[in-house]
């Protein structure tokens, strides 16, 4: 770590979209080059910490790790300052004739007597006051930031705070530091008590409390409930506030000031936030309206037939019912496990739509899902989002929802695929822009994992009874072709699975030590796997439900990359966090982004094709990592090439292995599945299930048959606490 003191010579690079700088420092020892996130202009003083870094084509630098600006009152620095461009109208003979005029006291004179810059020529009255009101418009957020960064806070966010807040920031931050967890994402309860803490808030203060509240319903919503019951809420509430206190009396008046709202299920008091209260309320309504609000297709037996004939095979009785009733109802879901005729039906549904000339639109949760339904059904599917026209991050916020009750989806038929993960906030954003006499048809397996998000939409609205729902049993896929369809169907049922017999597609490796588990399954990704499922090794998916740990999601990946993409002198590398991207590693997108801008190449490397959205799941290699341009170009497995810019790697994680939440909705030609030891809650049924469900043609278990078998017995799936199902049924 190095310390420096000295002014910023010169700025070598701007990013465009962010705070990152090259700059050049002039400190008593000589010049020396720095980069990193800073907010200065040319001719500030800065006081920087760093490390000292060899850049191949750029020598040595200090890459900035904290920093301090000062603007220094000595007339070169003011004329640099002044003329860097960071003031509008202010260019460098300007600033050399406002410093000619005043001196070193200009910033004085500025910030006291704006009106006197009227006397340098060129500066009209109003054009003084412009000046003013930007030099203390930057020096107030070079404050802020200063004192945010002293919490914790990152620049980003900072700059993020003060947007918001602007010079009524310091006031906030005084009176009721709370407001920010209220307001900003990513500034969450911790964050704003800490601050609360230094800017000397009570402990008892009214804020602090309600915002603690508030706090525990968000945590509750990150684990997937959409309410908490008032005990739980209470405890919970008294913990984390540190403080013993009538939390009653505190949920009366955010209850009177609208902020949470209270439901009685069987006897027991549900709090809930007010956003997610109107969430719920809001799907429920809507869908009993699309229930109610449809017209039934005629449909008769030839029409059928032609379906079945155009499918090529014979439905069954409960294939033909599924198939009839999305003709008759409003809203149907269609639930099942692996093999059992889903996508058949879909298919059935789609061609039955063809014959009866009904517009159908296909649409699943990730990119991933909708890139599988489109391939399994030959029908093109979207993403709910781009269904929706949702744009801006993928966020399903109003403001940001293209299609809604006034611009509805053009459809009169509308069917969605992994309907277990669609939370609440998309469902109620899906049902707003269902047109009136539209069908809704939901398929999914109610038995995979529940969404991210908060809600239990698949399962609240099957067990309702008030939706009509087909349940599939039969299995297709015959155990002589796939002992993954067998076992997963065994798995679900709770059936103990016999690890010991040998099967082409459901693989045991004995390991009983976690480094020895990290070998086996570097050796069958590396080695066995490819050619045994005939691809390469960036298809085969190492899946762990733990991010911790030696067998975690955080250790696997870096201890694959070093195996399959180690370092090498001609292969640029960049970190981000705790992270580190080399080029040539498998990545996963982790959010959907909907402005990401990417395009196609031809072979010769011209663009031939452009377009936006890159989706949570995709996955793509590195191609290149740009320090200079600040950028990482990656190429997904869908041919698009999009260039991240350095800020936005918080949305890419490396992806040779992967949770098995992550892995929802996607599938691979073979996984690995490491088991020995982890969190009870995570070691369950559900997650086992999900995993396996995701391979095409191989699953190969490595480490613990014991652990394995615990998995299947262990059905303590998190309950996720939410009133959809009593609201649907008219209970609450
Ligand atoms: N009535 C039927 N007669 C014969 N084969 C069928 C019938 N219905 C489905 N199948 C076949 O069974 C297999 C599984 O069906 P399908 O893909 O529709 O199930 P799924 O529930 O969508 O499976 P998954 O969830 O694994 O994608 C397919 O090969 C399909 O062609």
């Amino acid at each position: 770590m190095v310390k420096l003191a000295g002014y910023v010579e010169r700025i070598l690079y701007s990013s465009p979209n962010s705070d990152y700088k090259i700059i050049v420092v002039e400190s008593e020892d000589g010049s020396h080059t720095c980069v990193g996130n800073i907010i200065i202009n040319e001719g500030e003083y800065i006081v920087l910490e760093g490390e000292e870094i060899f850049h191949d084509t750029y020598g040595e630098e200090i890459k900035v790790s904290s920093y301090e600006v000062k603007i220094s009152n000595d007339e070169l620095s003011i004329r640099k300052y002044l003329g860097s461009g960071a003031i509008k109208g202010i260019g460098k003979t300007m600033a050399g004739r406002i410093v000619d005029k005043f001196g070193d006291k200009t910033f004085e004179i500025i910030e006291n007597e704006p009106e006197r810059l009227a006397e340098v020529k060129g500066i009209s009255r109003k054009g003084a006051l412009t000046i003013y009101e930007q030099v203390s418009n930057q020096r107030s957020m070079r404050d802020a930031m200063i004192f945010l960064q002293k919490y914790g806070v990152t620049t980003g966010l900072a700059a993020k705070i003060y947007n918001l807040y602007g010079n009524e920031l310091f006031n906030i931050l005084k009176t009721n530091p709370y407001k920010l967890a209220d307001d900003i994402e990513g500034v969450g309860f911790k964050i704003a008590d800490d601050i609360a803490g230094k800017v000397g808030i009570e402990v008892d203060s009214e804020y602090r409390i309600k915002s603690g509240i508030t706090y525990v319903l968000s945590m509750a919503a990150q684990n997937g409930n959409t309410c908490l019951d008032i005990n739980t809420l209470k405890s919970k509430s008294v913990e984390i506030l540190g403080v013993d206190y009538d939390i009653d009396k505190y949920l009366k008046d955010m209850l009177i000031e609208q902020r949470i709202k209270v439901c009685n299920i069987d006897g027991v008091d549900f709090v809930y936030d007010i956003l997610f209260y109107n969430v719920e309320k809001n799907i429920a309504q809507n869908l009993l309206k699309i229930k109610d609000g449809y017209e039934k297709f005629s449909i008769n037996d030839d029409i059928l037939k032609r379906v079945e004939s155009g499918i090529d095979l014979h439905f069954n009785e409960e294939q033909m019912h599924a198939i009839k009733e999305a003709a008759s109802e409003g809203v149907m879901v269609i639930t099942g496990g692996p093999g059992t005729g889903k996508t058949t039906i879909i298919n059935g549904i789609i061609s039955m739509c063809t014959y009866l000339g009904k517009s159908v639109k296909l649409a699943a949760p990730t990119g991933k899902a909708a890139k599988r339904i489109t391939e399994s059904t030959g029908y093109e599917a979207s993403t709910i989002h781009r269904l929706l026209e949702i744009t801006k991050g993928g966020d399903a916020s109003e403001e940001y929802v293209g299609r809604d009750e006034f611009n509805p989806i053009e459809a009169e038929v509308i069917i969605i695929d992994e309907m277990s993960m669609v939370d609440i906030f998309l469902m109620k954003a899906l049902l707003k822009a269902i047109p009136y006499g539209a069908h809704l048809v939901l398929v999914g397996d109610k038995d995979q994992l529940p969404s991210v998000g908060p809600g239990n939409v698949l399962k609240d609205i099957i067990e309702s009874g008030v939706i009509k729902v087909i349940e599939l049993k039969m299995i297709f896929r015959q155990s002589e072709h796939s002992d993954i369809i067998v076992n997963a169907h065994m798995i679900n049922d709770g059936k103990k699975v016999d690890l010991t017999k040998k099967s082409k597609d459901f693989v045991y490796v004995k390991r009983d030590e976690a480094y020895s588990i990290l070998g086996a399954t570097k050796t069958l990704v590396m080695d066995k796997l490819p050619s045994y499922v005939n691809s390469d090794i960036g298809s085969i998916q190492v899946l762990t439900p733990m991010k911790k740990g030696v067998l975690g999601v955080e250790n696997f990946n870096k201890y694959l990359q070093s195996c399959i993409n180690p370092k090498d002198t001609g292969k640029a590398e960049k970190e981000y966090g705790d992270k580190l991207f080399r080029e040539g590693d498998k990545v996963m997108q982790i959010k959907n982004n909907y402005d990401y801008e990417w395009e196609y190449e031809n072979n010769k490397g011209i663009v031939i094709e452009r377009g936006t959205g890159i989706f949570n799941g995709d996955t793509g290699i590195i191609l290149q990592i740009s320090e200079f341009a600040n950028m990482m170009r990656i190429r997904f497995d869908d041919g698009k090439i999009v260039n991240y810019k350095f800020e936005d790697l918080s949305d890419l994680e490396l992806a040779y292995a992967i949770t098995i939440h992550k892995s929802q909705g996607s599938e691979y030609p073979a996984v690995v599945i490491p088991l020995l030891t982890g969190p009870m809650q995570l070691m369950n049924r559900n997650i086992l299930y999900t995993a396996i469900t995701r391979a095409k043609q191989c699953v190969c278990i490595v480490g613990s048959s014991e652990m394995f078998s615990h998995m299947i017995e262990n059905k303590s799936t998190q309950i996720r606490y939410s009133g959809l199902k009593d609201r649907l049924k008219g209970r609450i």
